[in-house]
């Protein structure tokens, strides 16, 4: 993989907060990664530090073997080769779509400044829409021409801030796999910052998790998602429960089962959905049981400790003893 741009132990401090605290992270070409985190964690602080809107306090952002930003120094955004989607796309309402995306072309003879725009034009699928107004385009067309215009210049890095948040729900699963598939194709590198952990883990092929300005865990997806580094990284991603055992001569005892732990670990995470009901005797019962549509949500007592389960079938009602057990292969062990 081809490092596109990486981020060395970068800060970023607002007074008392400090917004984004060392983060270190690589973007690679052809590839998305998506920043995931709440609200406030600093995800956009980074977004526009790796713009060059804002100078950094401490580490360095380099690209292609030049230092963009250190402390003290700092290469304007326009100079970067870097591209930046707003959350609202923030297209220049005079201008029809053509002249939107060719705005930043302007030092192009204008033949060739044509033909990107031809090129760009066709590649997002909005050629038929070439001279109309942003106005009269759709979400979905407006995020195309933002994207169209941000890879006019063709940047090494492309940077987008929530690009779905203003689209309809059933837009959104379409049109994030499509624009997704075509920017790794053009081989862009793409850094995406989303608080949807459905978006992050159906775009993303690479994953930060992010809290409190700091860099919770990378890695896949499905790494992140079932070898969480700690119950704020799990739960960024999805419901999941975290239950207490004790831990003796290397096995960990839960009210839901015994898992070795060589290391000593003193609790475990398993996801809703990987709580299955056993054979054994009954461990806990039923608080309350709810159809959720997919599945029924069971919340459950197991000696004290309040859990989830998703089942596909209802599993009994309040009051009822029941066995629930993990299959170890989807226990987590929580480290000591
Ligand atoms: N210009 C600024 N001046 C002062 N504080 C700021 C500034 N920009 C951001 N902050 C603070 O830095 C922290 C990180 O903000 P940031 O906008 O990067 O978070 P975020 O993860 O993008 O949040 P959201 O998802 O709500 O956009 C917050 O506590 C925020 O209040």
């Amino acid at each position: 993989m081809t490092a596109a741009l990486t981020v060395q132990s970068v800060s970023k401090q607002y007074g008392a907060v400090a917004a984004v605290d060392a983060v270190s992270l690589t973007i690679e070409a052809g590839r998305v990664t998506c920043l995931l985190g709440p609200s406030g964690c600093g995800k956009s602080t980074l977004l526009r530090l790796i713009a060059g809107l804002e100078p950094v306090d401490a580490g360095a952002i380099v690209s292609g073997g030049r230092t963009l930003s250190a402390t003290g120094a700092t290469v304007a955004p326009e100079a970067r080769r870097v591209g930046l989607v707003f959350q609202d796309y923030a297209l220049f309402p005079h201008l029809d779509v053509a002249a939107n995306i060719g705005f930043g072309l302007a030092d192009l003879p204008a033949a060739a400044r044509r033909d990107r725009v031809a090129a760009l034009l066709d590649h997002l699928q909005i050629a038929h829409r070439a001279t109309a107004y942003p106005h009269t385009l759709s979400g979905g067309e407006q995020q195309r021409v933002a994207i169209a215009r941000a890879l006019a210049r063709e940047p090494a890095v492309l940077l987008m801030d929530e690009p779905f948040s203003g689209l309809d729900a059933h837009l959104r699963g379409a049109l994030r796999d499509s624009v997704f598939d075509m920017l790794r194709a053009s081989g862009t590198a793409v850094l995406c910052v989303t608080h949807d952990a459905d978006d992050a883990m159906r775009m993303a092929d690479q994953l930060v998790l992010m809290a409190g300005g700091r860099v919770l865990q990378q890695g896949t997806p499905e790494h992140c998602y079932r070898e969480p580094a700690s119950v704020a990284a799990a739960r960024l991603l999805g419901e999941a429960n975290v239950i207490a055992g004790v831990a003796k001569d290397g096995v960990l005892s839960t009210p839901i089962g015994s898992f070795p732990s060589p290391a000593g670990a003193t609790a475990v995470i398993v996801r809703p959905q990987h709580l299955r009901v056993g054979a054994g005797k009954a461990n806990a019962t039923i608080l309350s049981s709810r159809f959720v549509g997919a599945t029924f949500a069971v919340e459950l007592d197991a000696a004290g400790q309040r859990l989830m389960m998703w089942t596909g079938q209802p599993r009994g009602a309040a009051g009822d003893a029941i066995a629930v057990e993990a299959p170890a292969d989807m226990v987590r062990l929580l480290p000591a």
